[in-house]
C-alpha cells in the first residue's frame, strides 16, 4: 500500500490525517513531521499506523507520496533544503504556490499535483479539487471524500479563490447571532438557533443542479422579511463586495 509522508502538521494536515485513518480498517502507513510536536504526537497515539519522524528528510525518505501542508511563507525554505526522489509523487496543498514553482523546489521529483482540501476531509465528507489529476492525488482524496478535477492552473486558480470564502461565511453567521444576543437572546441560544437555521438549510444545497437563484427564489415570500433584507444586502454592495474580493483573491494567487 502506499505510504504517505506529511509535511507541515497543522490544521489541514490534522484533518487529511483524520480522514485518512480514524475508523478506517486498512489505513495506510503515515509518516509526519515532527515540528508542531503536540499535534503530531497526539495523531500518531490515536492512530495507529501514524508515527512522527525525527526531521523532515526523514518524512521525505520514508514515503512514496509527500503530502505537502505547509504555510506558503514556509515552503520555499523547507522544501529546497530537502532530497526528493525521482519516483516521489508530490501533491501539495499550499494555496497559492503553483506548480512551476513546486517542480523547482522538489526536483528530481516530477509527479506533482496542487490541491485544495477543506476541514471536512476529516470525516470524508468533502471533494478536493485537484490539479492535475495526477494518481497520488486522486489516491489521497478518493480516500477523503472525492477528488474533483480542475482542466487547466488558471481554472485552479478561481477554484482556489473561491474556497477561501469559508471564513467569512462563518462571519456572516456570527453578525447575524451577535446581533440577537445585542438584542437580549443569550449569547448560547442566540447561536444555537443560527448555526440550527443554517445546519437544516444546508440540506438544501444537495439539490439538482445547486440553482442559488431558484433556491433564494423559494425562500422569498413576495413583499416579505427575506425579500427586503436580500434587497437591502443588495443595495449596500454586500454582493458586489464579494465578487470584488474574489478578483482580489484571484489577482493575489495569480501573482508569481
Ligand atoms: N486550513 C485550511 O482549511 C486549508 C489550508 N490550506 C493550505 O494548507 C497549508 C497549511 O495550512 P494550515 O494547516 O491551515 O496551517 P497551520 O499553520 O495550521 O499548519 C502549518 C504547520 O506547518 C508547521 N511548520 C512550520 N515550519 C515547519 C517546518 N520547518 N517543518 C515542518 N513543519 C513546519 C507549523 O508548525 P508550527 O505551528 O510549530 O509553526 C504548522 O503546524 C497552507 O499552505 C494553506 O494554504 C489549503 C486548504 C485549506
Ligand atoms: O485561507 C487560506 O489561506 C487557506 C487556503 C484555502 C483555504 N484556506
Amino acid at each position: 500500500m502506499t505510504s504517505y509522508g506529511i509535511l507541515g502538521v497543522g490544521s489541514i494536515a490534522t484533518a487529511i490525517v483524520t480522514g485518512l485513518c480514524d475508523g478506517v480498517v486498512d489505513p495506510p502507513e503515515i509518516v509526519l513531521s515532527p515540528r508542531n510536536a503536540e499535534r503530531a504526537a497526539e495523531l500518531a497515539a490515536r492512530l495507529p499506523s501514524v508515527r512522527v519522524a525525527r526531521d523532515n528528510q526523514q518524512v521525505v525518505d520514508d514515503s512514496d507520496v509527500v503530502v505537502v501542508c505547509l504555510l506558503p511563507i514556509h515552503a520555499a525554505e523547507v522544501l529546497g533544503g530537502l532530497q526528493f526522489r525521482a519516483n516521489h509523487a508530490v501533491v501539495s496543498a499550499i494555496a497559492g504556490l503553483p506548480l512551476a514553482q513546486l517542480a523547482g523546489l522538489v526536483a528530481p521529483a516530477t509527479d506533482i499535483a496542487r490541491s485544495i482540501p477543506l476541514s471536512a476531509v476529516a470525516t470524508r465528507g468533502s471533494v478536493t479539487p485537484v490539479f492535475p489529476a495526477t494518481p497520488a492525488a486522486t489516491g489521497v482524496y478518493d480516500r477523503l471524500g472525492g477528488s474533483l478535477e480542475i482542466a487547466n492552473e488558471v481554472a485552479y486558480e478561481s477554484v482556489s479563490a473561491a474556497s477561501a470564502t469559508v471564513a467569512a461565511y462563518f462571519c456572516y453567521l456570527g453578525t447575524i447571532a451577535d446581533w440577537l444576543s445585542g438584542r437580549g437572546i443569550p449569547t448560547a441560544a442566540a447561536r444555537r438557533y443560527v448555526a440550527d437555521t443554517f445546519a437544516a438549510l444546508s440540506g438544501e444545497l444537495d439539490s439538482p443542479g445547486a440553482d442559488f437563484t431558484a433556491l433564494a427564489q423559494a425562500h422569498t415570500t413576495p413583499g416579505g422579511l427575506n425579500e427586503q433584507f436580500a434587497r437591502d444586502l443588495d443595495a449596500a454592495g454586500t454582493y458586489d463586495a464579494v465578487q470584488a474580493g474574489l478578483d482580489a483573491l484571484l489577482a493575489r494567487i495569480a501573482e508569481k
